[in-house]
């Protein structure tokens, strides 16, 4: 028999006393197991530890002969993985190729414009703020680590459209693919840290990826390859995006299978909304 290290999570109802030992010869290895209120720990001697996070870590005894649990694609690198494999499915397959120069994909045939670009960080800018105001301001304990990444783009993107203006550009106002994003941001921020969070995975990495691929462009392009704030990061931007997969990883250590799934199935709301921003780049 044998020891090994978990990461399935299990919610359990309040009002129900568990009963490690058959959760744990289903699922076999280590458990953990978040609950909604305070209960009495199930004293039993394969409890490990009971936080004030109300998560208790089994070490579960392998049952010999069992069969392993379904892997998703990505698992084993950590829940961060999971989504970017979601993620780059949805990219059509010319686009990542154009990202690494290995193509003359989409993005170089299309003609940008100040304009449409205004349009484009405008309805960034406003998607970034709503990101960043409710992560600041909410007191849920699964935004604590998301606090102050580093990768907050409201300000960069402030000064961007401020130079703009010195310019002599007028500043449009958001439009709808903005508004809607951020209201949507807005009516799951609460209730659903979940999909709030494969947002904010998203948004952040996108944009350090594609996002960054066609800024380039756009300024080679039309801005006499003037370099905005919005591709500027203060430290190295690898550090802080590994920074952040970490504290996302953390975060979903303690999701049940279900709430990952969830989280997952949102990635394509996330795409085709910001998906809509990107479209004003089109012309
Ligand atoms: C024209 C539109 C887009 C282009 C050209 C594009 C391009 C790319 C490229 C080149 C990569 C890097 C792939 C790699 O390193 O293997 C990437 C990654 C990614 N893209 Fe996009 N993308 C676009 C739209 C989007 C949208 C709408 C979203 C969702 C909001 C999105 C989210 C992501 C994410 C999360 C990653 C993974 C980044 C990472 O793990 O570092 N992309 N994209």
């Amino acid at each position: 028999m044998a020891t090994s290290r978990l990461n399935a999570s299990f919610l359990f109802p309040a009002s129900r006393r568990l009963d490690c030992e058959s959760y744990v010869s289903l699922r076999a290895k280590t458990v953990t197991i978040r609950y909604a209120r305070t209960i009495a720990a199930p004293r039993h001697h394969l409890v490990r530890r009971a936080n004030e996070d109300r998560t208790l870590v089994v070490n579960a005894v392998a049952v010999a002969g069992e069969k392993p649990e379904r892997s998703y694609p990505g698992e084993p690198k950590g829940f961060v993985e999971e989504i970017r494999f979601v993620v780059m499915k949805m990219h059509p397959r010319g686009q990542v190729k154009e990202g690494k120069n290995e193509s003359n994909g989409l993005v170089s045939s299309w003609n940008f414009t100040i304009e449409g670009y205004l349009k484009f960080l405008v309805d960034s800018k406003l998607v970034f703020e709503t990101l960043e105001r409710i992560i600041n301001e909410s007191t849920l304990q699964a935004y604590a680590g998301l606090k102050n990444t580093g990768l907050e783009r409201t300000e960069n993107l402030g000064r961007d459209l401020e130079w703009f203006k010195e310019q002599g550009y007028e500043i449009p106002e958001p439009m709808a693919p903005g508004k809607i994003y951020s209201q949507h941001l807005k009516n799951i921020a609460e209730k659903d840290p979940q999909a709030f969070i494969c947002h904010f995975y998203n948004i952040n990495f996108g944009h350090s990826a594609g996002g960054r691929m066609i800024g380039t462009k756009v300024s080679e392009k039309i801005l006499d390859n003037k370099e905005l704030e919005f591709y500027k990061w203060d430290g190295q931007l690898s550090e802080l995006l590994q920074n952040l997969s970490e504290e996302l990883n953390k975060a979903a250590e303690l999701w049940t299978r279900e709430e990952k799934n969830h989280c997952l199935a949102e990635t394509e709301i996330s795409f085709k909304f910001y998906w809509e921003i990107v479209r004003f780049l089109m012309s």
